[in-house]
């Protein structure tokens, strides 16, 4: 499962109708990835939503979980279907998650500094199949965001590693080319799509960017 593309990561302040909606109209513009994440969210109620997500997703798109190995597994004993997760450096490690989700599992770790290179390279081969890279921009969507590396931070970084490069944090579509010439495999979004007047028409401008340039 290849994690090229558009990621639409979940807006965790959206009420669960709405939240669908902007999922269903990404995966129908072509996002390749959706990774649910719901940072105020209990297991159960996250559980809840990464079941929802991957029935309107279906076959569409991967969809990950943020952060919660825990929730993914739940899903998936709940019949849904869960590719993988996107793991941060202070979440559990993605060996355990390699080791409970399987080797067909698209798991992602979070990325942005030479310590997490040297930690990547003390895995085993195949723990992990991307990186999350940034932040690009500065961004509301995350407290206490890691520095801004901006595109030429990123470029830098995804030049360090051999591992697909996800570009995120404040990402806009014109950002694209840039981050796409520096080596971006796909890029993450959260707010360019969930607070656009039309997310359908916004990931649509997502994914035809990172597609002229393939
Ligand atoms: C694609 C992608 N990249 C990076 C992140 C950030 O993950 P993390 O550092 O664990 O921060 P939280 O998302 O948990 O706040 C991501 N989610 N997705
Ligand atoms: C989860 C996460 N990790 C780094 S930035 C970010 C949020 C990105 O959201 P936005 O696209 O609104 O900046
Ligand atoms: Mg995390």
């Amino acid at each position: 499962m290849s994690p090229a593309g558009l990621h639409l990561v979940t807006d965790g302040r959206l009420r669960l109708d709405r939240l669908l909606i902007v999922v269903d109209a990404a995966v129908r513009a072509g996002a390749a990835v959706v990774q649910v994440r719901g940072k105020e969210a209990s297991a159960r109620e996250l559980t809840e939503t990464v079941v929802a997500v991957s029935q309107v997703v279906d076959d569409r798109a991967a969809v990950l979980v943020n952060d919660r190995l825990d929730v993914a597994l739940a899903a998936r004993h709940g019949g849904a279907r869960v590719d993988g997760v996107h793991l941060g450096q202070d979440d559990l490690d993605p060996v355990v998650a390699r080791h409970l989700l399987g080797r067909d599992a698209l798991i992602g770790w979070t990325a942005h500094r030479d310590a997490h290179l040297r930690a990547l390279a003390s895995l085993p081969e195949g723990t992990v199949d991307y990186l999350g890279v940034g932040l690009v921009r500065p961004t509301t969507s995350k407290a206490d965001g890691p520095p801004v590396l901006g595109v030429g931070g990123f470029g830098s970084f995804a030049l360090s590693t051999e591992l697909p490069c996800i570009a995120i944090g404040g990402v806009r579509v014109t950002d694209v080319p840039d981050l796409a010439a520096v080596g971006a495999a796909g890029v993450a979004v959260v707010t360019a799509v969930a607070d656009a007047p039309d997310p359908g028409a916004a990931a649509g401008g997502f994914v035809d960017a990172l597609g002229a340039l393939r």
